[in-house]
Protein backbone atom coordinates (compact mmCIF):
# COMPACT_ATOMS: atom_id res chain seq x y z
CA UNK A 1 0.00 0.00 0.00
CA UNK A 2 1.51 3.64 -1.08
CA UNK A 3 2.69 5.64 2.28
CA UNK A 4 -0.27 7.68 3.67
CA UNK A 5 1.65 11.32 3.68
CA UNK A 6 -0.61 12.79 5.52
CA UNK A 7 -0.37 10.49 8.05
CA UNK A 8 2.96 12.07 9.11
CA UNK A 9 2.10 15.81 8.84
CA UNK A 10 1.82 17.26 12.41
CA UNK A 11 2.67 20.95 11.09
CA UNK A 12 3.97 22.69 7.90
CA UNK A 13 7.33 21.96 9.22
CA UNK A 14 6.59 17.90 8.17
CA UNK A 15 5.14 19.66 5.43
CA UNK A 16 7.83 21.05 4.22
CA UNK A 17 9.84 17.67 4.34
CA UNK A 18 7.83 16.57 1.16
CA UNK A 19 8.83 16.82 -2.34
CA UNK A 20 7.12 18.72 -5.06
CA UNK A 21 5.61 16.02 -6.61
CA UNK A 22 3.79 14.80 -3.54
CA UNK A 23 1.76 17.58 -3.10
CA UNK A 24 -1.28 16.40 -5.61
CA UNK A 25 -1.37 12.98 -3.43
CA UNK A 26 -1.09 15.11 -0.43
CA UNK A 27 -3.88 17.29 -1.58
CA UNK A 28 -5.92 13.94 -2.37
CA UNK A 29 -5.34 12.85 0.95
CA UNK A 30 -6.29 16.11 3.27
CA UNK A 31 -9.75 16.48 0.77
CA UNK A 32 -10.65 12.42 1.53
CA UNK A 33 -9.99 13.37 5.21
CA UNK A 34 -11.98 16.22 5.47
CA UNK A 35 -14.78 14.77 3.27
CA UNK A 36 -14.42 11.41 5.61
CA UNK A 37 -15.15 13.36 9.08
CA UNK A 38 -17.64 16.17 8.05
CA UNK A 39 -19.76 12.83 6.52
CA UNK A 40 -20.67 11.95 9.70
CA UNK A 41 -19.44 14.77 12.15
CA UNK A 42 -21.22 17.43 9.70
CA UNK A 43 -19.75 21.63 9.31
CA UNK A 44 -19.10 23.36 6.42
CA UNK A 45 -17.82 21.34 3.66
CA UNK A 46 -17.57 23.43 -0.04
CA UNK A 47 -15.66 26.01 1.12
CA UNK A 48 -12.47 23.91 2.98
CA UNK A 49 -12.45 21.51 0.14
CA UNK A 50 -12.07 24.46 -2.73
CA UNK A 51 -9.23 25.28 -0.73
CA UNK A 52 -6.95 22.16 -0.47
CA UNK A 53 -4.29 22.95 -2.96
CA UNK A 54 -3.88 26.57 -1.62
CA UNK A 55 -4.14 25.62 2.05
CA UNK A 56 -0.91 23.61 0.71
CA UNK A 57 1.09 25.85 -1.02
CA UNK A 58 0.44 28.42 1.09
CA UNK A 59 1.82 26.25 4.31
CA UNK A 60 4.42 24.95 1.71
CA UNK A 61 5.66 28.74 0.71
CA UNK A 62 5.22 30.56 3.91
CA UNK A 63 6.80 30.47 6.87
CA UNK A 64 3.58 30.69 9.46
CA UNK A 65 2.92 31.19 12.26
CA UNK A 66 5.66 34.07 12.40
CA UNK A 67 3.99 34.88 8.74
CA UNK A 68 0.68 35.74 9.25
CA UNK A 69 -2.46 33.92 7.56
CA UNK A 70 -6.32 35.02 8.30
CA UNK A 71 -8.81 33.00 6.90
CA UNK A 72 -12.05 35.53 5.74
CA UNK A 73 -15.04 33.85 7.19
CA UNK A 74 -12.72 31.01 8.22
CA UNK A 75 -15.42 28.12 7.23
CA UNK A 76 -12.95 27.15 4.34
CA UNK A 77 -9.87 26.61 7.28
CA UNK A 78 -10.31 22.77 7.94
CA UNK A 79 -7.80 21.85 5.94
CA UNK A 80 -5.66 24.55 7.51
CA UNK A 81 -6.45 23.03 10.91
CA UNK A 82 -5.78 19.47 10.08
CA UNK A 83 -2.10 20.86 9.03
CA UNK A 84 -1.41 22.83 11.72
CA UNK A 85 -1.46 20.14 14.60
CA UNK A 86 -5.06 19.88 14.68
CA UNK A 87 -5.30 16.62 12.37
CA UNK A 88 -5.64 14.14 15.57
CA UNK A 89 -9.06 15.93 17.42
CA UNK A 90 -10.20 17.23 13.70
CA UNK A 91 -13.35 14.39 14.73
CA UNK A 92 -14.42 17.00 17.90
CA UNK A 93 -14.86 19.74 14.70
CA UNK A 94 -17.62 21.89 16.21
CA UNK A 95 -18.57 18.92 18.93
CA UNK A 96 -18.79 20.42 22.51
CA UNK A 97 -15.43 20.77 24.03
CA UNK A 98 -13.77 20.07 20.97
CA UNK A 99 -11.97 22.19 18.32
CA UNK A 100 -13.92 25.28 16.62
CA UNK A 101 -15.63 25.46 13.38
CA UNK A 102 -13.73 28.72 12.73
CA UNK A 103 -10.36 29.94 13.25
CA UNK A 104 -9.24 30.61 16.77
CA UNK A 105 -6.67 32.19 18.27
CA UNK A 106 -6.56 31.06 21.51
CA UNK A 107 -6.79 27.48 19.64
CA UNK A 108 -3.46 27.93 17.92
CA UNK A 109 -0.41 29.83 17.22
CA UNK A 110 -1.38 29.06 13.57
CA UNK A 111 -4.60 30.77 13.63
CA UNK A 112 -3.39 34.79 13.49
CA UNK A 113 -6.68 35.90 13.65
CA UNK A 114 -10.03 34.57 15.07
CA UNK A 115 -12.99 34.82 12.20
CA UNK A 116 -17.14 33.71 11.53
CA UNK A 117 -18.39 36.94 10.25
CA UNK A 118 -16.74 37.82 6.76
CA UNK A 119 -14.80 40.58 5.28
CA UNK A 120 -13.00 41.24 8.34
CA UNK A 121 -9.61 39.75 6.77
CA UNK A 122 -8.40 42.33 4.86
CA UNK A 123 -8.18 45.05 7.77
CA UNK A 124 -6.66 42.65 10.05
CA UNK A 125 -4.29 42.11 7.97
CA UNK A 126 -3.09 45.60 7.33
CA UNK A 127 -3.51 45.91 10.98
CA UNK A 128 -0.83 43.24 11.38
CA UNK A 129 1.49 44.58 8.72
CA UNK A 130 1.62 48.04 9.89
CA UNK A 131 2.67 46.67 13.37
CA UNK A 132 5.54 45.00 11.31
CA UNK A 133 6.20 48.25 9.67
CA UNK A 134 6.50 50.04 12.82
CA UNK A 135 8.74 47.05 14.96
CA UNK A 136 11.07 47.28 12.16
CA UNK A 137 10.28 43.38 10.47
CA UNK A 138 10.52 44.22 7.02
CA UNK A 139 10.74 40.11 5.38
CA UNK A 140 7.50 39.19 7.28
CA UNK A 141 5.13 38.43 5.09
CA UNK A 142 0.89 39.04 5.81
CA UNK A 143 -1.08 37.14 3.98
CA UNK A 144 -5.02 37.44 3.96
CA UNK A 145 -7.25 34.92 1.83
CA UNK A 146 -10.99 36.15 1.32
CA UNK A 147 -13.77 34.69 -0.83
CA UNK A 148 -15.33 36.68 -3.61
CA UNK A 149 -18.54 36.91 -1.93
CA UNK A 150 -16.95 38.48 1.30
CA UNK A 151 -14.61 40.99 -0.70
CA UNK A 152 -17.63 42.87 -2.08
CA UNK A 153 -18.90 43.60 1.62
CA UNK A 154 -18.35 47.39 2.57
CA UNK A 155 -15.49 46.45 5.29
CA UNK A 156 -13.45 45.08 2.95
CA UNK A 157 -13.50 47.55 0.47
CA UNK A 158 -12.83 50.22 3.12
CA UNK A 159 -9.32 47.80 4.11
CA UNK A 160 -8.28 47.62 0.13
CA UNK A 161 -9.33 51.84 -0.06
CA UNK A 162 -6.70 52.02 3.18
CA UNK A 163 -4.32 49.36 2.11
CA UNK A 164 -4.10 50.50 -1.26
CA UNK A 165 -2.59 54.12 0.53
CA UNK A 166 -0.28 52.31 2.34
CA UNK A 167 3.05 50.39 1.36
CA UNK A 168 2.53 47.62 4.09
CA UNK A 169 3.51 44.03 3.27
CA UNK A 170 0.44 42.53 2.57
CA UNK A 171 -0.98 39.77 -0.02
CA UNK A 172 -4.89 39.64 -0.31
CA UNK A 173 -5.63 36.14 -1.83
CA UNK A 174 -8.91 36.37 -3.74
CA UNK A 175 -10.55 33.25 -4.32
CA UNK A 176 -13.14 33.44 -6.72
CA UNK A 177 -15.29 30.69 -6.95
CA UNK A 178 -18.63 32.78 -8.45
CA UNK A 179 -20.24 31.50 -4.88
CA UNK A 180 -20.91 32.39 -1.35
CA UNK A 181 -23.44 30.13 0.38
CA UNK A 182 -26.04 30.73 -2.67
CA UNK A 183 -24.68 32.22 -6.22
CA UNK A 184 -22.27 35.89 -5.44
CA UNK A 185 -24.13 39.07 -6.67
CA UNK A 186 -23.72 42.52 -8.17
CA UNK A 187 -21.60 44.92 -9.73
CA UNK A 188 -18.33 43.10 -8.78
CA UNK A 189 -19.05 39.42 -9.34
CA UNK A 190 -19.81 40.70 -12.91
CA UNK A 191 -16.61 42.21 -13.14
CA UNK A 192 -15.07 39.31 -11.78
CA UNK A 193 -16.36 37.43 -14.16
CA UNK A 194 -15.32 39.48 -16.79
CA UNK A 195 -11.98 39.40 -15.92
CA UNK A 196 -12.14 36.12 -15.83
CA UNK A 197 -13.43 35.57 -19.20
CA UNK A 198 -10.60 38.15 -20.58
CA UNK A 199 -13.15 40.84 -21.30
CA UNK A 200 -12.66 43.17 -18.85
CA UNK A 201 -12.14 46.74 -19.35
CA UNK A 202 -8.16 47.67 -19.75
CA UNK A 203 -8.18 48.95 -16.22
CA UNK A 204 -7.85 46.75 -13.30
CA UNK A 205 -9.93 47.42 -10.49
CA UNK A 206 -7.62 46.25 -7.86
CA UNK A 207 -4.52 47.92 -9.73
CA UNK A 208 -5.99 51.13 -9.76
CA UNK A 209 -6.37 50.89 -5.98
CA UNK A 210 -3.04 50.47 -5.75
CA UNK A 211 -3.09 46.82 -5.73
CA UNK A 212 0.48 44.76 -7.27
CA UNK A 213 -2.61 42.61 -9.24
CA UNK A 214 -1.79 38.96 -10.38
CA UNK A 215 -4.05 36.40 -11.60
CA UNK A 216 -6.82 35.05 -12.13
CA UNK A 217 -4.44 32.07 -12.38
CA UNK A 218 -5.97 28.18 -10.99
CA UNK A 219 -6.27 27.74 -7.64
CA UNK A 220 -6.03 23.97 -8.00
CA UNK A 221 -2.94 24.17 -9.84
CA UNK A 222 -0.24 23.79 -6.46
CA UNK A 223 3.22 24.09 -8.98
CA UNK A 224 1.39 27.40 -9.95
CA UNK A 225 0.62 28.76 -6.86
CA UNK A 226 4.20 28.05 -5.70
CA UNK A 227 6.01 29.61 -8.36
CA UNK A 228 3.46 32.25 -7.83
CA UNK A 229 4.32 32.94 -4.41
CA UNK A 230 7.82 33.01 -4.70
CA UNK A 231 7.05 35.99 -7.11
CA UNK A 232 5.10 37.74 -4.82
CA UNK A 233 7.52 37.09 -1.90
CA UNK A 234 9.99 39.23 -3.74
CA UNK A 235 7.73 42.20 -3.96
CA UNK A 236 6.78 44.99 -1.46
CA UNK A 237 3.59 46.52 -0.61
CA UNK A 238 -0.04 45.72 -1.12
CA UNK A 239 -0.85 42.87 -3.46
CA UNK A 240 -3.68 40.74 -4.56
CA UNK A 241 -3.77 37.54 -6.30
CA UNK A 242 -6.54 36.41 -8.06
CA UNK A 243 -7.37 32.99 -8.41
CA UNK A 244 -10.31 30.64 -9.78
CA UNK A 245 -11.15 27.76 -8.01
CA UNK A 246 -14.19 25.59 -7.30
CA UNK A 247 -16.14 25.52 -4.01
CA UNK A 248 -16.78 21.29 -3.34
CA UNK A 249 -13.72 20.38 -5.55
CA UNK A 250 -13.30 16.80 -5.81
CA UNK A 251 -16.70 15.54 -4.43
CA UNK A 252 -19.31 15.27 -7.32
CA UNK A 253 -22.19 16.36 -5.56
CA UNK A 254 -20.74 19.28 -3.79
CA UNK A 255 -19.05 20.68 -7.30
CA UNK A 256 -22.57 20.29 -8.81
CA UNK A 257 -25.01 21.40 -5.67
CA UNK A 258 -22.94 24.33 -4.23
CA UNK A 259 -25.79 25.57 -2.11
CA UNK A 260 -26.18 22.51 -0.49
CA UNK A 261 -23.14 21.01 0.08
CA UNK A 262 -21.68 24.67 1.68
CA UNK A 263 -22.73 22.83 4.67
CA UNK A 264 -24.69 19.73 4.26
CA UNK A 265 -25.22 17.78 7.34
CA UNK A 266 -24.47 14.27 7.31
CA UNK A 267 -24.14 12.16 4.05
CA UNK A 268 -22.04 9.07 2.27
CA UNK A 269 -18.96 9.66 2.71
CA UNK A 270 -18.24 7.48 -0.68
CA UNK A 271 -21.67 8.43 -2.71
CA UNK A 272 -21.80 12.11 -1.74
CA UNK A 273 -25.60 11.44 -0.83
CA UNK A 274 -27.27 13.33 1.55
CA UNK A 275 -28.50 10.90 3.88
CA UNK A 276 -32.20 11.17 5.10
CA UNK A 277 -33.52 12.91 7.72
CA UNK A 278 -36.05 11.65 10.13
CA UNK A 279 -39.33 10.97 8.06
CA UNK A 280 -41.10 11.30 10.82
CA UNK A 281 -43.23 14.85 10.23
CA UNK A 282 -41.74 17.58 12.12
CA UNK A 283 -42.73 21.06 12.40
CA UNK A 284 -41.88 23.35 9.86
CA UNK A 285 -38.57 25.40 10.66
CA UNK A 286 -38.81 29.41 11.60
CA UNK A 287 -37.00 30.25 8.59
CA UNK A 288 -39.45 28.73 6.48
CA UNK A 289 -42.24 30.46 8.58
CA UNK A 290 -40.87 33.76 6.93
CA UNK A 291 -40.33 32.19 4.16
CA UNK A 292 -43.84 31.25 3.31
CA UNK A 293 -45.51 33.93 5.34
CA UNK A 294 -43.69 36.48 3.24
CA UNK A 295 -44.86 35.28 0.02
CA UNK A 296 -48.35 34.99 1.29
CA UNK A 297 -48.54 38.53 2.31
CA UNK A 298 -46.49 40.20 -0.79
CA UNK A 299 -48.90 38.13 -3.52
CA UNK A 300 -51.85 41.21 -1.53
CA UNK A 301 -49.35 43.19 -0.54
CA UNK A 302 -47.72 45.08 -3.35
CA UNK A 303 -45.29 47.67 -1.36
CA UNK A 304 -44.00 44.87 0.37
CA UNK A 305 -40.53 43.98 -0.37
CA UNK A 306 -37.87 41.65 0.80
CA UNK A 307 -34.33 41.70 1.77
CA UNK A 308 -31.69 39.58 2.85
CA UNK A 309 -28.14 40.23 2.91
CA UNK A 310 -26.55 37.29 1.31
CA UNK A 311 -28.77 34.32 2.96
CA UNK A 312 -31.92 33.84 0.65
CA UNK A 313 -31.36 29.95 1.33
CA UNK A 314 -30.81 30.29 5.16
CA UNK A 315 -33.65 32.62 5.84
CA UNK A 316 -35.90 31.43 3.36
CA UNK A 317 -36.63 34.50 1.48
CA UNK A 318 -35.86 32.27 -1.46
CA UNK A 319 -39.05 31.54 -1.69
CA UNK A 320 -39.96 35.02 -2.31
CA UNK A 321 -37.43 35.68 -4.15
CA UNK A 322 -38.21 32.92 -6.81
CA UNK A 323 -42.15 33.88 -6.67
CA UNK A 324 -41.43 37.23 -6.82
CA UNK A 325 -37.96 38.44 -8.03
CA UNK A 326 -39.36 41.79 -8.73
CA UNK A 327 -39.54 42.36 -4.91
CA UNK A 328 -37.35 39.86 -3.14
CA UNK A 329 -33.67 41.00 -3.77
CA UNK A 330 -29.90 39.35 -1.95
CA UNK A 331 -27.43 42.70 -1.82
CA UNK A 332 -24.81 40.26 -1.21
CA UNK A 333 -22.55 40.64 2.46
CA UNK A 334 -23.84 43.85 3.18
CA UNK A 335 -25.75 44.70 6.47
CA UNK A 336 -25.04 48.16 6.87
CA UNK A 337 -26.09 48.77 3.23
CA UNK A 338 -29.33 46.00 3.98
CA UNK A 339 -30.64 48.23 6.62
CA UNK A 340 -30.05 51.78 5.08
CA UNK A 341 -31.93 50.28 1.72
CA UNK A 342 -34.61 49.63 3.38
CA UNK A 343 -34.67 53.10 5.17
CA UNK A 344 -34.96 54.40 1.41
CA UNK A 345 -37.65 52.28 0.77
CA UNK A 346 -39.56 52.89 3.57
CA UNK A 347 -39.52 56.62 2.99
CA UNK A 348 -41.23 55.77 -0.47
CA UNK A 349 -43.92 54.00 1.52
CA UNK A 350 -42.57 50.45 0.70
CA UNK A 351 -42.81 47.73 3.19
CA UNK A 352 -39.45 46.67 3.64
CA UNK A 353 -38.72 42.84 5.46
CA UNK A 354 -35.45 43.09 6.02
CA UNK A 355 -34.31 40.00 7.46
CA UNK A 356 -30.86 39.61 8.77
CA UNK A 357 -29.22 36.37 11.33
CA UNK A 358 -29.49 38.43 14.98
CA UNK A 359 -25.59 37.81 14.74
CA UNK A 360 -25.16 39.57 11.79
CA UNK A 361 -26.84 42.64 12.63
CA UNK A 362 -24.62 43.71 15.01
CA UNK A 363 -22.45 45.06 12.44
CA UNK A 364 -24.85 47.45 11.18
CA UNK A 365 -25.91 48.91 14.69
CA UNK A 366 -25.52 52.64 13.98
CA UNK A 367 -27.42 52.24 10.56
CA UNK A 368 -30.50 50.93 12.62
CA UNK A 369 -30.14 53.46 14.94
CA UNK A 370 -29.22 56.26 12.61
CA UNK A 371 -30.86 55.31 9.21
CA UNK A 372 -34.20 53.80 11.02
CA UNK A 373 -34.87 54.27 14.73
CA UNK A 374 -34.00 57.81 14.98
CA UNK A 375 -36.02 59.03 11.13
CA UNK A 376 -38.89 56.40 12.85
CA UNK A 377 -38.91 54.69 9.45
CA UNK A 378 -41.76 51.27 9.44
CA UNK A 379 -38.99 48.62 8.88
CA UNK A 380 -39.82 45.65 9.29
CA UNK A 381 -36.72 43.43 10.78
CA UNK A 382 -36.68 39.50 10.86
CA UNK A 383 -34.07 38.43 12.98
CA UNK A 384 -33.38 35.21 12.17
CA UNK A 385 -31.49 32.48 14.63
CA UNK A 386 -31.72 34.30 17.87
CA UNK A 387 -30.72 32.94 20.73
CA UNK A 388 -28.08 30.04 20.89
CA UNK A 389 -27.24 28.42 17.54
CA UNK A 390 -25.19 25.06 18.23
CA UNK A 391 -21.93 24.22 16.13
CA UNK A 392 -21.22 27.77 14.89
CA UNK A 393 -20.75 28.70 18.24
CA UNK A 394 -19.58 31.90 19.68
CA UNK A 395 -19.14 34.01 16.84
CA UNK A 396 -22.72 33.12 15.61
CA UNK A 397 -24.85 32.83 18.50
CA UNK A 398 -27.65 35.26 18.24
CA UNK A 399 -27.95 36.59 21.86
CA UNK A 400 -27.02 39.98 21.97
CA UNK A 401 -30.30 41.51 20.00
CA UNK A 402 -32.51 41.90 22.51
CA UNK A 403 -29.81 44.42 24.84
CA UNK A 404 -28.80 46.01 21.89
CA UNK A 405 -32.13 46.51 20.56
CA UNK A 406 -34.37 47.33 23.58
CA UNK A 407 -32.07 50.58 24.74
CA UNK A 408 -33.13 51.86 20.80
CA UNK A 409 -36.04 54.66 21.40
CA UNK A 410 -38.73 53.97 18.84
CA UNK A 411 -38.14 50.41 18.10
CA UNK A 412 -40.77 47.82 18.74
CA UNK A 413 -39.01 44.12 19.81
CA UNK A 414 -41.21 41.03 19.70
CA UNK A 415 -40.45 37.27 20.35
CA UNK A 416 -42.84 34.62 19.13
CA UNK A 417 -43.78 31.94 21.51
CA UNK A 418 -44.38 30.06 18.53
CA UNK A 419 -44.79 29.71 14.39
CA UNK A 420 -48.50 31.38 14.62
CA UNK A 421 -47.11 34.00 16.98
CA UNK A 422 -44.34 34.88 14.23
CA UNK A 423 -47.00 34.51 11.44
CA UNK A 424 -49.45 36.66 12.73
CA UNK A 425 -46.66 39.30 13.89
CA UNK A 426 -45.26 39.41 10.57
CA UNK A 427 -49.36 39.91 9.66
CA UNK A 428 -49.66 42.97 11.69
CA UNK A 429 -46.07 44.56 10.68
CA UNK A 430 -47.41 44.74 7.15
CA UNK A 431 -51.13 46.52 8.26
CA UNK A 432 -49.31 50.06 8.42
CA UNK A 433 -46.98 50.53 11.78
CA UNK A 434 -45.83 53.58 12.53
CA UNK A 435 -42.63 52.15 13.89
CA UNK A 436 -39.77 49.93 13.28
CA UNK A 437 -40.19 46.88 14.53
CA UNK A 438 -37.32 43.75 15.07
CA UNK A 439 -38.84 40.11 15.37
CA UNK A 440 -36.42 37.77 16.90
CA UNK A 441 -37.05 34.08 16.12
CA UNK A 442 -34.60 30.74 16.41
CA UNK A 443 -32.50 28.57 14.34
CA UNK A 444 -34.59 25.61 14.09
CA UNK A 445 -38.26 23.97 14.20
CA UNK A 446 -41.29 25.22 16.14
CA UNK A 447 -43.58 23.21 17.81
CA UNK A 448 -46.87 23.13 15.84
CA UNK A 449 -48.13 20.58 13.43
CA UNK A 450 -50.58 23.29 11.95
CA UNK A 451 -49.46 26.68 11.56
CA UNK A 452 -51.15 27.79 8.25
CA UNK A 453 -54.19 29.15 9.98
CA UNK A 454 -56.28 32.19 9.46
CA UNK A 455 -54.30 35.56 9.86
CA UNK A 456 -54.94 37.39 13.08
CA UNK A 457 -53.51 40.76 14.20
CA UNK A 458 -51.60 41.05 17.54
CA UNK A 459 -52.03 44.12 19.72
CA UNK A 460 -48.72 46.11 19.95
CA UNK A 461 -47.39 45.81 23.34
CA UNK A 462 -49.69 43.07 24.62
CA UNK A 463 -48.68 40.13 26.21
CA UNK A 464 -50.67 36.23 26.65
CA UNK A 465 -51.51 34.32 30.24
CA UNK A 466 -50.48 31.08 29.65
CA UNK A 467 -51.57 29.72 32.89
CA UNK A 468 -52.32 31.81 36.13
CA UNK A 469 -51.18 30.66 39.58
CA UNK A 470 -50.77 32.18 43.39
CA UNK A 471 -46.54 32.63 44.13
CA UNK A 472 -44.76 32.33 41.62
CA UNK A 473 -44.46 33.61 38.04
CA UNK A 474 -42.93 32.92 35.47
CA UNK A 475 -42.28 35.59 32.71
CA UNK A 476 -40.79 34.13 29.46
CA UNK A 477 -39.92 35.61 25.88
CA UNK A 478 -39.97 33.46 22.68
CA UNK A 479 -39.32 30.05 21.50
CA UNK A 480 -38.11 29.15 25.11
CA UNK A 481 -41.37 29.88 26.26
CA UNK A 482 -42.38 26.23 25.11
CA UNK A 483 -40.18 24.16 27.72
CA UNK A 484 -41.15 26.55 30.10
CA UNK A 485 -45.00 25.52 29.63
CA UNK A 486 -43.63 21.93 29.78
CA UNK A 487 -41.53 22.20 32.83
CA UNK A 488 -44.50 23.66 34.94
CA UNK A 489 -46.99 20.89 33.52
CA UNK A 490 -44.73 18.48 35.20
CA UNK A 491 -44.38 20.26 38.84
CA UNK A 492 -46.20 18.65 41.51
CA UNK A 493 -47.37 22.11 43.09
CA UNK A 494 -48.49 23.58 39.63
CA UNK A 495 -51.41 25.71 40.99
CA UNK A 496 -48.52 28.35 42.99
CA UNK A 497 -46.60 28.84 39.05
CA UNK A 498 -48.20 31.16 36.86
CA UNK A 499 -46.50 31.75 33.17
CA UNK A 500 -46.96 34.52 31.04
CA UNK A 501 -45.60 34.71 27.35
CA UNK A 502 -44.75 37.90 27.41
CA UNK A 503 -44.07 38.52 23.66
CA UNK A 504 -43.31 42.38 23.56
CA UNK A 505 -39.66 43.27 25.20
CA UNK A 506 -40.45 46.39 23.99
CA UNK A 507 -43.25 48.26 24.54
CA UNK A 508 -43.67 45.80 28.03
CA UNK A 509 -47.50 45.05 28.86
CA UNK A 510 -46.99 47.09 31.57
CA UNK A 511 -50.87 46.75 32.61
CA UNK A 512 -50.34 42.86 32.32
CA UNK A 513 -47.10 43.39 34.41
CA UNK A 514 -48.85 45.82 37.34
CA UNK A 515 -51.38 42.78 37.93
CA UNK A 516 -48.36 40.59 37.80
CA UNK A 517 -46.73 42.38 40.20
CA UNK A 518 -49.68 42.35 42.57
CA UNK A 519 -50.65 38.88 42.50
CA UNK A 520 -47.05 36.90 43.11
CA UNK A 521 -44.92 37.04 45.61
CA UNK A 522 -41.84 36.04 43.24
CA UNK A 523 -40.72 36.82 39.53
CA UNK A 524 -38.59 34.91 37.72
CA UNK A 525 -37.73 35.57 34.11
CA UNK A 526 -36.37 33.09 31.44
CA UNK A 527 -35.07 34.15 28.23
CA UNK A 528 -32.16 32.60 25.29
CA UNK A 529 -30.24 35.80 25.02
CA UNK A 530 -27.59 37.59 27.25
CA UNK A 531 -28.73 38.54 30.67
CA UNK A 532 -27.29 41.94 31.15
CA UNK A 533 -29.28 44.74 29.54
CA UNK A 534 -31.60 41.60 28.13
CA UNK A 535 -35.63 40.87 28.94
CA UNK A 536 -34.94 40.24 32.44
CA UNK A 537 -32.98 43.70 33.01
CA UNK A 538 -36.46 45.19 31.48
CA UNK A 539 -38.76 43.43 34.21
CA UNK A 540 -36.27 44.47 36.83
CA UNK A 541 -36.44 48.19 35.31
CA UNK A 542 -40.46 48.18 35.88
CA UNK A 543 -39.89 47.01 39.24
CA UNK A 544 -38.02 49.77 40.38
CA UNK A 545 -40.49 52.48 37.90
CA UNK A 546 -43.19 50.91 40.08
CA UNK A 547 -41.04 50.86 43.17
CA UNK A 548 -42.05 46.89 43.62
CA UNK A 549 -39.99 44.82 46.17
CA UNK A 550 -40.92 41.25 45.19
CA UNK A 551 -37.60 39.10 44.15
CA UNK A 552 -36.68 38.92 41.01
CA UNK A 553 -34.48 36.05 39.31
CA UNK A 554 -33.02 35.96 36.31
CA UNK A 555 -32.31 32.92 33.94
CA UNK A 556 -30.37 33.82 30.28
CA UNK A 557 -26.82 33.83 28.94
CA UNK A 558 -24.20 34.53 31.50
CA UNK A 559 -21.25 37.48 30.72
CA UNK A 560 -19.15 35.12 29.31
CA UNK A 561 -19.05 33.77 25.37
CA UNK A 562 -20.51 30.88 24.94
CA UNK A 563 -19.12 28.03 22.83
CA UNK A 564 -20.13 26.17 20.11
CA UNK A 565 -21.96 22.17 21.24
CA UNK A 566 -25.35 21.65 20.45
CA UNK A 567 -28.13 23.86 21.36
CA UNK A 568 -29.63 21.30 24.05
CA UNK A 569 -25.85 21.22 25.25
CA UNK A 570 -25.38 25.10 25.59
CA UNK A 571 -29.01 25.39 27.20
CA UNK A 572 -27.60 23.22 29.96
CA UNK A 573 -24.48 25.03 30.08
CA UNK A 574 -26.44 28.25 30.87
CA UNK A 575 -28.95 26.74 32.84
CA UNK A 576 -31.82 27.75 30.46
CA UNK A 577 -33.01 23.94 29.98
CA UNK A 578 -35.97 21.76 31.18
CA UNK A 579 -33.67 20.08 33.88
CA UNK A 580 -32.08 23.45 35.19
CA UNK A 581 -35.53 24.94 35.09
CA UNK A 582 -37.31 22.95 36.67
CA UNK A 583 -34.79 22.24 39.51
CA UNK A 584 -34.68 26.44 40.24
CA UNK A 585 -38.71 26.11 40.26
CA UNK A 586 -39.18 23.37 42.64
CA UNK A 587 -36.39 24.82 44.87
CA UNK A 588 -38.39 28.45 44.87
CA UNK A 589 -41.79 26.47 45.69
CA UNK A 590 -39.95 24.91 48.65
CA UNK A 591 -38.81 28.62 50.07
CA UNK A 592 -42.30 29.56 49.86
C1 LIG B 1 -21.04 39.45 8.21
C2 LIG B 1 -21.46 38.10 7.72
N1 LIG B 1 -22.58 37.99 6.98
C3 LIG B 1 -22.96 36.78 6.53
C4 LIG B 1 -22.24 35.67 6.81
C5 LIG B 1 -22.72 34.31 6.38
N2 LIG B 1 -21.80 33.72 5.41
C6 LIG B 1 -20.88 32.82 5.76
S1 LIG B 1 -19.98 32.25 4.50
C7 LIG B 1 -20.80 33.26 3.43
C8 LIG B 1 -20.43 33.25 2.00
C9 LIG B 1 -18.98 33.51 1.80
O1 LIG B 1 -18.71 33.44 0.45
P1 LIG B 1 -17.24 33.64 -0.08
O2 LIG B 1 -16.58 34.74 0.62
O3 LIG B 1 -17.30 33.73 -1.55
O4 LIG B 1 -16.51 32.30 0.39
P2 LIG B 1 -16.75 30.79 -0.12
O5 LIG B 1 -17.79 30.20 0.76
O6 LIG B 1 -17.16 30.84 -1.53
O7 LIG B 1 -15.44 30.15 0.08
C10 LIG B 1 -21.79 33.99 4.08
C11 LIG B 1 -22.73 34.91 3.43
C12 LIG B 1 -21.09 35.83 7.61
N3 LIG B 1 -20.34 34.79 7.99
N4 LIG B 1 -20.72 37.05 8.03
C1 LIG C 1 -20.10 30.36 7.93
C2 LIG C 1 -21.38 31.01 8.13
O1 LIG C 1 -21.45 32.07 8.68
C3 LIG C 1 -22.62 30.36 7.68
O2 LIG C 1 -22.37 29.31 6.83
C4 LIG C 1 -23.40 29.91 8.88
O3 LIG C 1 -22.75 28.80 9.44
C5 LIG C 1 -24.78 29.57 8.45
O4 LIG C 1 -25.54 29.24 9.55
P1 LIG C 1 -26.89 28.40 9.37
O5 LIG C 1 -26.48 26.98 9.19
O6 LIG C 1 -27.60 28.64 10.67
O7 LIG C 1 -27.60 28.97 8.19
MG1 LIG D 1 -17.02 32.34 -2.99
Amino acid sequence: MADILLADINSPKDLKKLPLEQLPKLAQELRDFIIDIVATKEGHLGASLGVVELTIALHYAFNTPYDKLIWDVGHQAYGHKILTGRKEIFETNRQLGGISGFPKMQESKYDAFGTGHSSTSISAILGMAMASQLKGEEEKQHIAVIGDASIASGMAFEALNHAGATNANVLIILNDNAIGIDPSVGALKKYLTNVKKGTAKEENIFECLNFDYSGPIDGHDIELLLETFQTLKTRKGPKLLHIITTKGKGLQQAEENQVTYHAPGKFNKKTGDLLPKSNISEPAKYQDVFGETIVELARKNKNIIGITPAMPTGSSLKFMMEEIPERAFDVGIAEQHAVTLAAGMATEGLIPFCNIYSTFLQRAYDQVIHDVAIQNLPVIFCLDRAGLVGQDGATHHGVYDIAYLRCVPNLILFAPMNEIELRNILYTAQLGLKNPIAIRYPRGKGVLKEWKLPFKKIEIGSSEELKSGTKIAVLSIGHISNMVSNVISEIAEKDKIGHYNMRFIKPLDKKQLVKIFNSYEYILTIEDGCKIGGFGSAILEFANEIESQIPISILGIEDVFIEHGTTEELHKISKIDHLSLKSKINNLINAF
